[in-house]
């Protein structure tokens, strides 16, 4: 498990964006997460791996607000941010990923849509694209929740509409653009190579205007050159500024990836520390011995990648 490649590292590690204490969730009789606590900070790519069943998708989903936690509590910084006029749409969309100054942690609603506006922004493990949407108008559904027209508004289709939604469409073309994808706009969501998918689904979290961005398996079923271009693309954001948080089974990739890895395994935290250290452990190579779940086939592509008409 030994991973020789060079590591990029973080350009600055800054204040906690994240902080999660003794986070427990429990499925009836089963204890699917327990205790753990993690804290994610400005500039940081942190890791989450463990075995099939050892409570990753559910520790996320409690920090994404898809779960409420048993017990526990988690901390985001800055409040909840109101949606943004056009004109300051607008004169953000010159940057590529506009990054948020960040206030003190506050405890976060367990509520999707709250985590949302918040700041934080997931993929997950199954692509959610909209099969029947183009890629950009799949970016723009991301961008929604930072738009102020209201129904009546969008129905009428007045000037303030129509600014918003120029600009709407600005900022997904950038972020298409930012992910590799800017001439793939006008392609159906469900026609796109299952890479590409990927990226797109990336881009709609982007367009939230996340300050931390959490992918579940973003490589799952990727080929040897697909991964290579996803860990490109992770960098590439947490260079923008925002921090990551990362599901992998696939060890090089994480090791070679990430500033700080937590080790999850049997719904507890087993270990939290840097690649090297996570790597050498004993216990992380006896928890992953006898799985064969490091590496991804690329016979194990999904074949049915792009699902029904799900939000994001
Ligand atoms: N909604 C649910 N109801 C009941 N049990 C659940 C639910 N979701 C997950 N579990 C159980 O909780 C445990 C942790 O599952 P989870 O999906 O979080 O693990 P994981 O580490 O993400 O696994 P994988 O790597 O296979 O995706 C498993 O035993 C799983 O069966």
């Amino acid at each position: 498990m030994t991973v020789t490649e060079t590591r990029r590292t973080a350009p600055e590690i800054g204040q906690p964006v994240l902080e999660a204490s003794g986070v427990t969730m429990r499925f009836g009789g089963l204890l699917a997460v327990n205790n753990v606590n993690l804290t994610v900070r400005e500039g940081e790519i942190v890791g989450l791996i463990g075995p099939n069943g050892a409570g990753k998708t559910t520790f996320f989903n409690c920090l994404t607000g898809l779960y409420k936690p048993t017990s526990g509590q988690v901390r985001f910084a800055g409040a909840p941010r109101k949606a943004k006029s056009p004109e300051r749409q607008q004169r953000e969309s010159a940057e590529a990923v506009p990054v948020q100054p960040l206030t003190g942690l506050t405890p976060l609603a367990p509520k999707p849509r709250a985590v949302v506006r918040a700041g934080m922004a997931r993929t997950f493990q199954n692509i959610r694209l909209f099969a029947n949407m183009t890629a950009l108008e799949n970016v723009m559904v991301g961008r929604y929740c930072r738009t102020s027209s209201g129904a009546l508004t969008s129905v009428l289709r007045g000037p303030k509409y129509r600014r918003e939604e120029a600009a709407t469409r600005a900022r997904a073309q950038e972020l298409l653009e930012f992910v590799g994808l800017g001439k793939s706009g006008e392609h159906l969501a469900r026609n796109m190579p299952y890479g590409d998918q990927r990226r797109l689904e990336i881009a709609r979290a982007l367009a939230t205007d996340p300050k931390l961005i959490l992918l579940d398996e973003p490589t799952a079923g990727m080929n040897p050159q697909e991964t290579r271009q996803c860990s490109d693309l992770i960098f590439k954001i947490r260079d923008s500024g925002l921090s990551v948080v990362v599901i992998e089974h696939d060890m090089r990739f994480i090791f070679n990836l990430c500033d700080r890895v937590l080790c999850l395994v049997r719904g507890e935290a087993l270990i939290e520390g840097t690649p090297a250290e996570v790597q050498s452990d004993p216990r992380v190579i006896e928890a992953y011995i006898g799985t064969g779940d490091e590496d991804v086939d690329e016979d194990d592509r999904p074949q049915d990648s792009v699902e029904g008409e799900e939000a994001p």
